[in-house]
């Protein structure tokens, strides 16, 4: 299956299980790969057989801003749902990043991968 992908997608939000994470944003990090056939666009060069990788990332931008959640785990599971829907693909996997929670690692964070019916 070929695939679209967008990496490092920075966002800020409030997200977090402890009362002084919900009154701060914080950086997350997105990492997500889109199962699609990519030979309808590569065979007439044309935009609207792609999948649009900015049209994707304004979106999921824009969810994961105006939207606030506990878990990191939840976020991806809407994520998912959300490019699921909106968008042709056959399959998702999200890796979402929490660059700044423990203090001596890089990053942790949960990856998902989910199918369309
Ligand atoms: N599996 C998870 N563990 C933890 C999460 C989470 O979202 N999923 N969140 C926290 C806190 O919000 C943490 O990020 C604050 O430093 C702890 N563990």
């Amino acid at each position: 299956m070929d695939k679209v992908f967008v990496q490092g997608l920075e966002v800020l939000t409030t997200i977090g299980v402890y009362e002084w994470e919900k009154g701060i944003q914080q950086k997350l990090r997105f990492d997500l790969e889109m199962g699609h056939d990519n030979v309808p666009a590569a065979q007439n060069d044309d935009i609207n057989k792609a999948l649009d990788y900015a049209t994707l990332s304004q979106l999921v931008t824009e969810y994961a801003e105006q939207h606030q959640f506990e878990l990191v785990e939840t976020m991806a599971e809407r994520v998912a749902e959300l490019i699921l829907t909106r968008f042709a693909v056959k399959s998702v996997k999200v890796r979402l990043t929490k660059p700044t929670a423990v203090a001596n690692a890089s990053g942790v964070g949960v990856e998902i991968e989910r199918f369309a019916n």
